[in-house]
């Protein structure tokens, strides 16, 4: 069997912005540890920083002497228009050059989304872990890294969604990246349809924000009778920021009223997602596995691809059915043009394509003989195979707080 060692030079170039002038590898705990990082890791990071902060201040001064025009969406933004104030002391999102020394933070737990405040990944991270510092990120790429530069100790990552079915994409994150599942939430999403105070629906040409969003309030918007473009942004609570912000009274978000609150919008709409019962399931993510128990039910996540045999999968789903192991999940996702490099007991790397990549949810603890014993089973099938996290089932999906998150 062979598996993918720790650090794969082979996994393909991050898309956006190069990361490679941050460290690749993950420290170990000889290295440093959260409170006490390495010094010249450190100090290419604050060097870094440095860097950014005189680039945003550059920006800075470019928008304030050009008025606020930030995107040139669609145009419909020249009103001149008070700016609504935000409040100065909320958390400016990290982003991937913004890598700095990891406060002193005692033992509160910091946990990275993406987003700025009012996101619903930041609901998702109080709900897990209540009294955490939630760690605003600009991408998610940035949120993983943070964890992996013990900038943060825990990522949040959205996965799927009740309406819209897997979030794609944070699956690839997944594989790409060597972060373990430690806990899962599900959490209700309740959308608003947020503009500046004073508009009125018939006022709006433009409805913003996060693509999930957009598509969970499709029918809804449709029924106001709102005669809207609709344009995706990055996150939620960006969107709402960003209307206020920019002082827009032709543009809405949606976003949640915690976004309105913060950024000093009205609500417009309330609960305006199609299914009343719109719940989004997300992962917690943390450097190293938490030791799987047998006292609570726990739910394991593997990823796995085969290159030759015939009815694999069938062999794969039987090795849980006959364990009466239920599953949760499996997800195909192409994976052709990614090489994968495996490594075999000689440590000897090659570099595989794979068609697809299957992800699987199952409900058992590793802790358990039986999900050992499918695994193993799995194991003699597949080419690949890689336990991404065994961790507490959130088996309160509709309650305020307590997810199924490590204690
Ligand atoms: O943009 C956000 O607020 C997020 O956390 C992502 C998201 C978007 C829509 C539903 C659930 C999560």
């Amino acid at each position: 069997m062979q598996s993918i060692p720790a650090t794969n030079p082979t996994i393909p170039a991050l898309k956006s912005k190069p990361i490679c002038s941050l460290p690749r590898s993950l420290p170990t705990r000889a290295m440093y540890r959260p409170d006490t990082p390495s010094r010249s890791d450190w100090q290419s990071s604050c060097a870094i920083l440095a860097s950014k902060v005189a680039v945003l201040a550059q920006q800075q001064e470019v928008q304030k002497s050009n008025g606020t025009d930030l995107t040139s969406l669609n145009g419909h933004h020249n009103q001149t228009l008070d700016l609504v104030p935000i409040d100065p002391n909320l958390p400016r999102p990290l982003s991937i050059t913004d890598f700095s020394p990891a406060p002193m933070h005692g033992s509160q737990l910091r946990v990275a989304y993406q987003g700025v405040p009012g996101a619903y990944s930041e609901a998702a991270a109080g709900k897990a872990y209540p009294n955490c510092e939630a760690i605003p990120c600009d991408q998610f790429e940035v949120a993983f890294q943070a964890v992996e530069l013990w900038i943060a100790d825990r990522a949040v990552l959205p996965v799927e969604n009740s309406l819209g079915g897997s979030i794609h994409r944070n699956y690839d994150l997944l594989l790409r990246h060597r972060l373990h599942i430690v806990g899962e939430v599900q959490l209700p999403v309740h959308h608003c349809l947020l503009a500046l105070p004073g508009v009125r629906k018939e006022y709006l040409t433009r409805v913003i924000s996060h693509p999930q969003a957009l598509s969970q309030c499709e029918l809804t918007l449709t029924k106001l009778g709102l005669n809207v473009v609709r344009e995706a942004v990055d996150d939620t609570a960006g969107a709402a920021e960003f209307v206020a912000a920019n002082s827009l009274r032709d543009t809405a978000a949606i976003a949640s009223a915690r976004a309105a609150d913060l950024y000093g919008l009205q609500i417009l709409a309330d609960g305006i997602q199609d299914d009343s019962s719109n719940v989004t399931r997300f992962v917690m993510l943390a450097r190293e596995p938490i030791i799987p128990r047998t006292d609570r039910p726990f739910k394991t996540s593997i990823v796995f691809a085969h290159d030759k045999g015939t009815s694999v999968l069938f062999k794969v789903l039987s090795a849980f059915a006959f364990r009466n192991i239920s599953l949760t999940k499996i997800e195909s996702r192409p994976h052709r043009n990614r090489p994968i490099r495996l490594v075999d007991d000689a440590n000897v790397g090659t570099a595989k394509h794979f068609e697809y990549m299957f992800y699987v949810d199952f409900e058992a603890s590793m802790a358990e003989v039986r999900a050992q014993n499918a695994l193993a089973e799995v194991q003699e099938f597949t080419s690949f195979l890689r336990v991404l996290g065994s961790y507490p089932m959130d088996m309160t999906p509709w309650s305020p707080s307590g997810g199924g998150a490590e204690d």
